[in-house]
């Protein structure tokens, strides 16, 4: 028992090791999973499912039990599913396997470090003989001013000197030349040449294992070897008693039985890893935006290359080593490389960003200087192989029943095969015509033989009846079946188990934005001024004085981008769907997206976030003059405005009119769209700060707000959504609506799609409002969250206490959301759909597996 509990405690504690290292690209969709995830365009569409391992379920926490007798039995089994190495038990083998991708990562990891120190030591000699004199130049390799050695180390050494002596990013730009602005030309021959310098964004792959190790694999299992000692005997046996002829039947149907589960089971594992592989390589085909020749451009990450200029926003994953060009608030989560879960902020004095992290806050671009294999990312990729070892939690506690009623079964025949043989030689078993079978000294040494086989073959039939070998074989099968339809439906599983936990959840937790609906947002009711504009994109009807600041506002106050084609064609518009809208609406309107973006400077930027729901800028137009502009959620940008722009373009207090935009935004709210207030304010260029320190931590000040405007962006329900809702709540799933929209907008959609079946249903707490529920103590909470329907203006944070409240509760939670704003509630999860890519049709496949299992 001492070593079975060591072993016990050795597994906890691996578990929490690859569990703390592997959050970024084990259990949430982050380090390996595609950016942008309200993204409209068209891709791969792909949902993730995924389960989050279980803290309270954790088969090896046996600390606190008060169940005494239950957790001894509790832990006899899974004892023996410690003590089991056979594949079965690959859950627990897994983690040794997680050990061992984790040590290879240490070990590339330190590697480099070690490069990283060495070449630190020889510059800083270097540095010594050097100094004074002119800094060496960087050596000149085809059409660049600079290596592929010089560049790759630059950047994974983070060697500040080295790029202060290619002159800081400016310098670098134009060696690799590259325009900081507009990107590089990014023509075929532009491409290839960058291609042939410095290499592409990709790595080379671990092959696979072949269909001979999954054979090989298959057959060591305890319930097997069981059978195949059995089948070994029965023909013995068979053959001694009935001869050659007849005597093979028994032992040649048990082998046949114990191949036929051999190879179905290396076939199914085979086939999943196949289809594992594939959908991995999905999985990393991620499609991001650059800028290319001044216009955004959405590319493969395996198409980006040295010079390419990138965008970064909150949730991308760094997609190549780069060096930062300019960047807001910008916040790096770099545990997926350094293993410490530490979010690093990145500036001018750290620029260096590595691949493979993820953008935890703000924004920036920047300028890629190493790919593919020349990251340190890259060699750990190239270095570990994913693999598909893993079992459910009901095929793990299904193999342990196997094993358990095998092993009783063997016990079994074990003692009735004592008892059989003492009965016979103590002369107790009798023939029918009612004759002793053994007597000693009478019976000859061939009858007694034949008389042991006889019992020999009781006892191997109690076996071979008792082992189940097939069970957690079925159970394989329909998981591997409900993951092929899904996939067929453009589901990825991430983990089999996710399918088997999707069968047993009790409520669903859904946001709305890209879920419920559409995600294609469009701007169709306007406010400027207190001025209804109608049609909203009417330019004639808009005043001027108002219309500049908005236009100004829209132009600066974004993380999109309009690119008019200069041969006369369509505008392209990028960004998040929110902004999309607002930036077309704008274009209808007039706005002169690059004319007004050179006009002024940008000072400093606060970026739009979940938590804030509003984001700002501050800027110095061209005759000095400071305006900082905001923009966010209405009802709040509106609570912090004082005052207006009239029809004249005069400022006036809100007092007199602040129940007409109430009103204004309820009503666009009712009719089920997204409000969105644009509001700016003059600002005294002397109290700006100027130093570059005080300023990058400058707080824009959002008061006394001069309200210019407000949108109502329509975002159609998803078709099917409704009928999915319906099989939900007939399938006894709970469905909740959670999203960060205003509560009225969420109240409509919810009535919309029939997560709210009428409007005498929308009463506190059924509808709340995020700040309301986070109010509530602990205990609360846990009795308010089974009554909530819809939760509207929720913070990232609220999502997380209501999927906590609701599993403290009992519930079985499963929570859909996208990668940024619901990442806390989908790592809480029992389990979490994730959103890769929009035109994700989740509540729809959920119930496709619903219905499955
Ligand atoms: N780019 C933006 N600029 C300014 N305001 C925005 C922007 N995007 C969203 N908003 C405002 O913030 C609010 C909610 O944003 P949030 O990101 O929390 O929710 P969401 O993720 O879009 O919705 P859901 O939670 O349903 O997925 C919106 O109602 C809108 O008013
Ligand atoms: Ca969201």
């Amino acid at each position: 028992m001492k070593r079975i509990e060591e072993e016990e405690a050795k597994s906890k504690e691996e578990r929490m090791a690859t569990r703390s290292s592997c959050s970024s690209n084990g259990l949430l969709p982050s380090s390996a999973s595609p950016r942008k995830t309200d993204d409209l365009e068209v891709g791969q569409p792909i949902k993730e499912f995924e389960l989050d391992d279980d803290d309270d379920d954790d088969p090896f926490d046996i600390a606190h039990t008060k169940n005494a007798p239950l957790e001894i039995l509790r832990r006899w089994r899974q004892a023996a599913l410690v003590l089991n190495a056979s594949r079965r038990f690959r859950y627990t083998l897994d983690l040794k396997k997680e050990e061992e991708r984790e040590q290879r990562r240490r070990m590339v990891r330190s590697h480099a470090q070690v490069i990283r120190a060495a070449l630190l030591f020889r510059l800083a000699g270097e540095q010594q003989i050097v100094l004074g004199t002119s800094a060496t130049p960087p050596t000149v390799t085809g059409d660049y001013a600079i290596g592929l050695e010089e560049l790759a180390s630059m950047t994974r050494d983070h060697n500040i000197f080295s790029l202060h002596q290619c002159g800081g990013v400016k310098g670098l730009s134009n060696m690799l030349k590259t325009n900081l602005a507009t990107g590089i030309v990014g023509d075929e021959n532009d491409l290839i040449k960058r291609m042939n310098t410095f290499g592409t964004n990709r790595y080379p792959q671990k092959k696979g294992r072949g269909f001979l190790t999954f054979l090989w694999e298959a057959w060591q299992d305890l319930t097997l070897i069981i059978l195949i000692v059995a089948a070994i005997a029965s023909l013995g046996l068979g053959i001694k008693t009935e001869g050659l002829s007849h005597g093979w039947y028994d032992g040649a149907s048990i082998s046949f039985a114990v191949m036929l589960v051999i190879i179905v089971t290396a076939v199914s594992d085979y086939r999943q890893s196949l289809q594992f592989q594939n959908l991995n390589k999905e999985k990393q085909n991620i499609q991001l935006e650059v800028m290319r020749g001044g216009r955004i451009m959405k590319i493969s990450i395996f198409d980006i290359v040295v010079g390419d200029v990138v965008p970064l926003r909150i949730g991308d994953q760094v997609p190549a080593d780069g060096i930062l060009i300019t960047g807001h608030s910008l916040a790096i989560d770099e545990s997926s490389m350094t293993g410490e879960s530490k979010i690093v902020h990145k500036d001018q004095n750290a620029p260096f960003l590595m691949s493979g992290c993820k953008v935890a806050d703000g924004i920036g671009t920047m300028l890629v200087t190493g790919v593919g294999i020349n990251t340190e990312w890259g060699l750990l990729m190239a270095s570990i192989s994913e693999d598909t070892g893993e079992e459910t939690p009901l095929q793990v506690r299904l193999n342990g029943l196997a094993t358990f009623i095998g092993i009783a079964g063997l016990a079994v025949a074990l003692s009735v095969l004592a008892v059989l043989l003492g009965r016979y030689f103590t002369g107790n078993t009798k023939n029918p015509d009612g004759s002793v079978q053994f007597i000693k000294g009478e019976t000859t040494v061939s009858k007694a033989v034949d008389g042991v086989i006889k019992i020999l073959t009781i006892a191997v039939t109690i076996v071979v009846v008792a082992v189940p070998e097939g069970l957690p074989l079925a159970v394989t099968l329909t998981l591997a079946y409900s993951m092929r339809k899904m996939m067929a439906d453009k589901a990825l599983v991430r983990r089999l188990s996710a399918c088997e936990t999707m069968g047993s959840s009790t409520t669903i937790c859904s946001d709305k934005t890209g879920t419920l609906t559409l995600n294609q947002m469009t701007v169709v009711e306007a406010y400027v001024g207190n001025q209804k504009i109608n049609p909203p994109d009417d330019p004639s009807q808009l005043q001027s004085e108002a219309g500049l600041l908005l236009c100004e506002g829209i132009a600066q106050n974004t993380t999109g981008n309009v690119f008019v084609p200069k041969d006369g064609g369509d505008v392209e518009i990028t960004g998040s769907p929110t902004e999309k809208a607002i930036l077309s609406w704008a274009v209808k309107l007039g706005m002169k997206f690059d004319v007004l973006r050179a006009e002024s400077k940008i000072l400093r930027v606060f970026p739009f976030n979940s938590e804030k729901k509003r984001g700002g800028v501050a800027i110095q137009t061209a005759d000095s003059k400071v305006h900082i502009h905001w923009k966010g959620a209405a009802e709040m940008v509106l609570a912090s405005c004082t005052g207006y722009l009239d029809s004249n373009g005069s400022l006036q207090s809100i007092d007199k009119e602040m129940d007409f935009f109430k009103v204004a935004i309820d009503d666009m709210a009712a009719c089920s769209l997204r409000c969105v207030a644009i509001a700016y304010r003059p600002y005294e260029l002397d109290k700006v700060p100027t130093d570059e320190e005080s300023l990058g931590k400058w707080v824009l000040p959002e008061d006394e707000l001069v309200l210019l405007a407000i949108v109502g962006i329509k975002d159609p329900c998803r078709p099917g959504v409704k009928d999915a809702v319906r099989i939900c709540t007939a399938a006894g799933v709970k469905v909740r609506m959670v999203t960060g929209d205003n509560i009225q907008t969420a109240k409509a959609i919810a009535l919309e799609c029939g997560i709210l079946s009428s409007g005498a249903d929308a009463t506190e707490p059924n509808i709340i409002e995020g700040k309301v529920f986070r109010a509530y103590s602990e205990k609360e909470r846990e009795i308010i969250a089974k009554k909530i329907t819809v939760m509207g203006r929720s913070s990232p944070n609220d999502k997380l206490l209501l999927v906590q409240a609701l599993r403290k509760g009992g519930e079985v939670v499963a929570v859909t959301g996208d990668g940024t704003n619901d990442a806390p509630a989908l790592h809480e999860a029992d389990i979490g759909l994730s959103k890769l890519q929009k035109r994700a049709r989740i509540l729809l496949s959920w119930m496709i597996i619903l219905l499955q299992l």
